[in-house]
């Protein structure tokens, strides 16, 4: 193995980040306070992991022969999938052929999970973990006999896609079609298959960081969340939880990284009732609900996934007390202006984090607001407080 330290020399660790959106800018960030070269690719210019990398590639990550000869002209030592849409069939290739670069986690991980049929069956069928009933379909006709066999409400949403991207509630029969629509042209690599879920009447869903590492598996405490169009609009640190349920959660992501292997952080997304517990999917890396850790552990989500693929050790993760984050959006068309900046960051134990993202086109999570409170309905309060003080201006 290479050694750490000494970036740009021949005795360089070299990680290559497949996506530089806000997720990868930090953990690019932390690799750089080890002194590792950090090589930022994404389908656009200037993604906010580029600005702070050795180098930087803009390329199709969903086309394998691009991936193929981008690793091939980097020679990474690492490959670390920042997003789910690319080419991961290339990655495991490319593991199985050996001698190559270490894919993080794992290349079947990034594999299964880029796609919701590859981790939903591993869960429900192959690891029996409880979750929604569900269906998938590739066809309008196959979808409305699923929407019927799964039952009113249910969730709809495009195989590859995050961030709510194409992803419809369905209440009513009028609803049907127009989800259909949205999940063929709302997904981040086109038309095609899509999931039909049951609708989870959950009392709360958290995210469970799950870090495996070369001393084992640590859990960060739980992480509740507020999502709205299945994209993420706060983020709280910890959330109580009852100690049966919080068992549970555990025992679930235990099961899902177990299978998963490889070193690095896992966001595990469950649906709880009660001390009732299921599983919805689960991130092989770092969470946009996490950015949360930024302001609420010693080591955050990021700096866990840094310390972890580079093998290093993790024996305690603090936390600081109840923390919240609130995603700031931007909606329209253009470049985006940050106006009073300062109004985010009067009150005490307040940061925040402007992702740099070069333009907007339709809805963009352009920043995030931290706080830390006394209990966590001060810290959201004043997490939201500071992304309403901030006006985004979209210029030309
Ligand atoms: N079956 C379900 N029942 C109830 N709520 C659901 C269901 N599926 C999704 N949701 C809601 O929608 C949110 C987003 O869903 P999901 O995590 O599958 O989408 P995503 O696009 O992968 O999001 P991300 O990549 O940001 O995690 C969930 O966190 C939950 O609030
Ligand atoms: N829920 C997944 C998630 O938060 N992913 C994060 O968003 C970026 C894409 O943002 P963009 O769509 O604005 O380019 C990704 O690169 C990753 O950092
Ligand atoms: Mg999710």
């Amino acid at each position: 193995m290479p050694t750490i330290g000494t970036p740009s020399s021949p005795h360089a660790t070299r990680v290559l980040l497949l996506g530089s959106g806000e997720l990868g800018k930090e953990v690019a960030l932390e690799l750089q306070r080890f002194g590792v070269e950090v090589i930022a690719a994404d389908r656009y210019p200037n993604a906010p992991a580029m600005q702070v990398a050795h180098r930087r590639h803009v390329l199709d990550m969903l086309d394998g022969a691009a991936v193929r000869a981008l690793i091939e002209r980097e020679r990474p030592d690492i490959v670390v999938p920042e997003i789910e849409a690319i080419s991961t069939q290339t990655l495991v290739d490319i593991e199985a052929e050996g001698n190559g670069p270490r894919i993080i986690p794992t290349a079947r991980a990034a594999r299964l999970t880029m796609d919701r049929e590859g981790i939903r069956r591993l869960a429900a069928e192959t690891l029996g973990l409880p979750t929604s009933p569900y269906r998938f379909v590739d066809t309008l006709d196959d979808y409305r006999d699923a929407v019927r066999a799964v039952g009113l409400p249910c969730v709809v949403k495009p195989v590859m896609s995050s961030s709510g991207k194409g992803q419809s509630l369905v209440r009513t029969d009028a609803d049907i079609d127009a989800a259909w629509e949205y999940a063929q042209t709302g997904g981040r690599a086109g038309a095609g298959r899509v999931i039909v879920e049951g609708f989870i009447d959950f009392e709360y869903e958290i995210t469970l960081l799950t870090v495996r590492h070369a001393g084992g598996t640590s859990f960060c405490d739980p992480i509740g969340h507020l999502q709205r169009d299945g994209d993420y609009r706060e983020s709280w640190q910890p959330q109580a939880m009852s100690a049966q349920a919080l068992r549970r959660s555990q025992e679930v992501a235990q099961a899902v990284t177990d299978n998963l292997g490889g070193w690095g952080v896992f966001g595990v997304e469950l649906f709880i009732k009660g001390d009732q517990v299921w599983f919805s999917e689960v991130s092989p890396r770092p969470h946009d609900t996490g950015l949360v850790t930024l302001a609420s552990q010693d080591l955050s989500e990021f700096a866990l996934h840094a310390r972890a693929i580079l093998g290093l050790p993790i024996p305690v993760i603090r936390q600081l007390g109840p923390t919240a984050s609130c995603a700031m959006l931007a909606t329209g068309h253009g470049i985006p202006v940050f106006d009073n900046v300062e109004g985010a960051l009067q009150q005490p134990d307040t940061a925040l984090r402007l992702f740099g993202k070069p333009r907007v086109e339709g809805h963009r999570r352009v920043g995030v607001t931290l706080a830390r409170g006394s209990d966590i309905d001060q810290a959201r309060a004043l997490a939201r407080d500071a992304a309403a003080a901030i006006t985004i201006r979209l210029e030309q």
